[in-house]
């Protein structure tokens, strides 16, 4: 099946990264390497691209893409939380400008091999990194009631979160839940049928919920923004992407935390706590697809750029 994916925010997002011809640059997210080719693309021969994936088979496309640039890039498999130990192995310090492109690509979404759609039958599994031995199926047999219902809600926020996780369960009783067509099943008798297609799928919430947990989506996210932000260059610039609003606020309070973080009382006359700032937010608000951007690529609708700076002085 071939690689198909769309960038998101392509323009945007290359903008924003303000791409300088002997630049270091860093995606976190490579996919089908569609921004880092256009990062590539820009770069000279003392440039140089760093592009990570978990996903074996983004690795082996992204590499056969981004061929043409030779040794201005890099690329490695393994999970953008360990930035800091994949530069270090490059003897690299700090780096120009950083993307995370969250999320999966439409690949992940279409291949109904890896079983992240709700659209096609196939085993439940939804990892991004297939050396991982937990899937999607250890979750929806092994968690409980409770467990799965905080999921469905928060990270789904499936309004029948409850009656969700009390008919998986119920199921469970009698055999295992091995596909997502058996998971559909389930979802659609736990939802009133007058309801049931009002949003879209039925099953759209749940699926992703159980993709954000499996994969640690949110976790990741939250411990690699502050050290990312560490790791830029005087004016480097950090990017993300998000689709999700839980995604959204993380990057939106740790932008703003980074740019403001004294912790003293607002009538403290001076700051005495002694953090100090990182840089400053470039977008006040997020950067939302254009209208035609939305039309001609569906998946776009939910996409949020952020982007930060890094101070002159730090
Ligand atoms: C939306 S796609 C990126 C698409 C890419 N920007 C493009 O234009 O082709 C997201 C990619 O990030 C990868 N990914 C998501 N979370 C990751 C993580 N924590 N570490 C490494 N890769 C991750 C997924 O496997 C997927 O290939």
């Amino acid at each position: 099946m071939e690689f198909k994916h769309t960038s998101v925010l392509l323009d945007e997002t290359i903008e924003n990264l303000n791409i300088r011809p002997d630049g270091v640059y860093m995606d976190g997210t490579l996919g089908g390497a569609g921004h880092s080719k256009e990062i590539a693309k820009r770069l000279g021969p003392d440039g140089h691209l760093i592009g990570i994936d978990q996903d074996g088979e983004a690795i082996i496309t992204a590499k056969e893409r981004l061929a043409d640039y030779g040794d201005r890039i890099t690329v490695v498999r393994d999970n953008y939380q360990n930035f800091k130990s994949i530069l270090d192995e490059l003897n690299i310090l700090q780096v120009d400008g950083i993307l995370l492109d969250l999320g999966v690509s439409s690949y992940q979404l279409d291949n109904a091999d890896r079983g992240f759609t709700y659209r096609v039958d196939a085993p439940l599994d939804m990892r991004m990194d297939d050396r991982q031995t937990k899937t999607a199926k250890d979750i929806v047999n092994g968690y409980t009631e409770q467990e799965l219902f905080h999921i469905l809600k928060e990270y789904g926020e499936e309004r029948f979160a409850k009656s969700i996780a009390y008919h998986i369960v119920k199921y469970r009783e009698k055999k295992e839940i091995e596909t997502t067509e058996e998971l559909n099943d389930i979802i659609r008798g736990s939802i009133p049928a007058k309801v049931r297609n009002a949003q879209g799928h039925p099953s759209k919430q749940t699926f992703q919920a159980i993709r954000i947990e499996l994969n640690h989506e949110l976790e990741v996210l939250t411990n690699s923004i502050d050290g990312m932000i560490d790791c830029l260059k005087p004016g480097g610039r950090l990017c993300i992407i998000t689709f999700h609003s839980l995604e959204d606020r993380i990057v939106k309070n740790a932008f703003r935390k980074n740019e403001n973080p004294c912790i003293c009382p607002p009538n403290f006359p001076v700051c005495t706590c002694g953090r100090k700032s990182k840089g400053k937010v470039i977008t006040r608000k997020p950067i939302l697809p254009t209208e035609e951007e939305m039309k001609a690529n569906s998946r776009s609708k939910s996409a949020k750029l952020r982007v930060f700076e890094k101070g002159m002085n730090i």
